[in-house]
């Protein structure tokens, strides 16, 4: 499993690893070398290397690659304002083995190196960065200097991802053994630059002990519930989605999430729509089905056929009361849910109505796929926390798979687990992206895929439909390139 670690869940299989085995200082001892070796790979041998070190042991792991680089033929400089903490013994024991110079934070200029190892904070940052810290940090993010740091930027959260009074902009980080959410919420994931987890020693078995929740949102946190056709499979057996459409004038968002819907995997689509819009609707449509949805009752004598296993709702659909009547009609149906956009919007202020029908039927799934402004519509806008702590107390007070969407898409489920999104390309930001979204989650869940597979599978491929269409992608170009992704996924089983 692709699992992250939280700064406590890190500092716990530190723990465990070192109770069982390798003491605190090999582990420190591996993780210098794993940085020291980072910097070999850019830095030619002999240039100038300054290590800027911190009080605790992130500031030890800085003292072992100033060691080991020092040994190689580098010359350095390491920058600290104190010796190691009392608290932090492994830090103390590698400061004891620096031979070399020890200079102020205050001396530190981009005169001093090109290279730059930011060992100040890591999994210990435990509040803003101030005084000297940040006014060298200013200086060293203004700088021409290539920076490597020491685990995490110092000065941001590995938890949150959030800066903390001043945070370091990396070209590269090292980290151990897993990656922390820090590293892909933003903006942590832009003060990263190139990630490398380095292999410290610690063994896969601690995740059983540790029982993480997050993962990164990567084939292999879903893949083994992907709905790959199967050869003796009827269309039938792959589903059959629903989209419901907009208006007269608003039918192209429902067309984009069909169309979705249709490539993901489900066996049939049928675009239900209101009488007026159906002559515009039918010009444009042709694997895709076509049917007439008059009102709630007209959702209702679509969904009575249990076949049709999955609806799609909110895609222009428009806002109030009409909209509100099909997101209760549809979720009493029994089919599979995702309400996006309109369907979300439409139940600002009255977001416990749209809960109560959701929790009355607790086994059927249920996707929220909410950006950032209709995500504050529904759950209020001063969620505390961070974007994953936002998306995870919402679906459990959801009951609902949420998507939270952006840059750094969070999908979390009401139990609790929650996926992180490191592959979608800026490009996606574009008209109608989220509409084939919803329609890529819905084909899945009507072939069968369970709800937090299925959303974090949908993002996924989404993202990966994004870097495959490239730069200059508009919304119907997504559909269009799933094939070739599914393809490789399929592939690389
Ligand atoms: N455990 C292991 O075996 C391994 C650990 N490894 C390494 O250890 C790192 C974690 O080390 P850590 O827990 O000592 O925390 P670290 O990030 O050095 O900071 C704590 C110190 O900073 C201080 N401080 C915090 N915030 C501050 C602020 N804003 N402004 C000023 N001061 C601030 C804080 O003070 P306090 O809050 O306690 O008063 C304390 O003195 C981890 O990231 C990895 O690099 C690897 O070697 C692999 C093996
Ligand atoms: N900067 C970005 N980088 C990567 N993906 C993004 C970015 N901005 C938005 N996205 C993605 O693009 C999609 C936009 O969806 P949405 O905001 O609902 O747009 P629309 O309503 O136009 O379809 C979401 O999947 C979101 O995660
Ligand atoms: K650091």
């Amino acid at each position: 499993m692709p699992a992250l670690l939280t700064p406590i869940e890190m500092a716990e299989a530190d723990r465990l690893t070192i109770a069982a085995g390798p003491s605190g200082q090999v582990l420190m001892a591996r993780a210098g070398l794993a940085v020291a070796d980072a910097v070999s790979r850019s830095a030619p041998l002999g240039g100038r290397v300054a290590v800027i070190c911190g009080p605790g042991n992130n500031g030890g792991d800085g003292y072992v690659v100033a060691r080991i680089l020092r040994h190689r033929g580098y010359r350095l400089t390491v920058f600290a304002d104190a010796p190691p903490d009392s608290r932090a013994a492994d830090a103390a024991a590698a400061f004891a083995e620096w031979q070399g110079p020890i200079e102020p934070l205050s001396e530190w200029s981009d005169a001093s190196a090109g290279i730059v190892v930011d060992a100040l904070y890591g999994a210990g940052l435990s509040r803003d960065i101030g005084g000297a810290a940040a006014e060298l940090i200013a200086r060293l993010n203004a700088s021409a200097c290539r920076v490597v740091a020491v685990d995490i930027p110092s000065g941001i959260d590995g938890a949150t991802g959030q800066p903390r009074g001043a945070a370091v902009k990396a070209h590269e980080t090292v980290t151990f053994y897993r990656r922390k959410p820090g590293h892909l919420l933003l903006p942590g994931r832009l003060h990263c630059g190139t990630i490398r987890v380095a292999d410290i020693g610690i063994s896969d078995d601690v995740l059983q002990a540790i029982g993480p929740k997050t993962f990164v949102n990567e084939p292999a946190l879903w893949r083994g519930l992907f709905p790959f056709p199967r050869i003796a499979a009827h269309k039938y057996d792959r589903g059959h989605a629903v989209v419901v459409s907009g208006g007269l004038t608003q039918t192209g968002a429902a067309r984009l999430a069909a169309r979705g819907a249709l490539r993901a995997g489900a066996g049939l689509v049928t675009l239900a729509s209101p009488p007026e819009a159906l002559s515009v609707n039918a010009a444009h449509l042709t694997a895709i089905m076509l049917m007439r949805m008059d009102g709630v009752t007209g959702l209702s004598e679509i969904l009575a056929d249990q076949r049709r296993n999955a609806v799609c709702l909110g895609p222009a659909l428009g806002l109030g009361e009409a909209t509100r009547g099909l997101v209760a009609e549809a979720l009493a149906s029994g089919a599979a849910t995702v309400l996006d956009a309109d369907a979300l919007t439409s139940f600002a202020g009255e977001a416990d109505k749209l809960f109560a029908g959701i929790k009355a039927w607790a086994e059927r799934p249920v996707v929220l796929t909410p950006h950032a402004g209709e995500f504050g519509r529904l759950f209020g806008p001063d969620q505390a926390g961070s974007k994953l702590e936002a998306a995870r107390s919402a679906a459990a007070r959801a009951g609902a798979v949420v998507v939270l969407k952006g840059p750094d898409t969070v999908v979390a489920a009401p139990d609790g687990r929650a996926a992180i999104a490191a592959n979608a390309p800026p490009w996606l930001a574009t008209a109608g992206s989220g509409d084939v979204l919803a329609g890529i989650v819905t084909g899945l869940l009507a072939a069968r895929m369970p709800a937090f597979e299925a959303a974090a599978a949908g993002v996924w491929l989404h993202g990966e439909a994004g870097l495959a269409a490239g730069i200059g992608l508009i919304a119907e170009d997504l559909p269009e390139v799933l094939p070739g992704v599914l393809k490789a996924l399929r592939a690389a089983e």
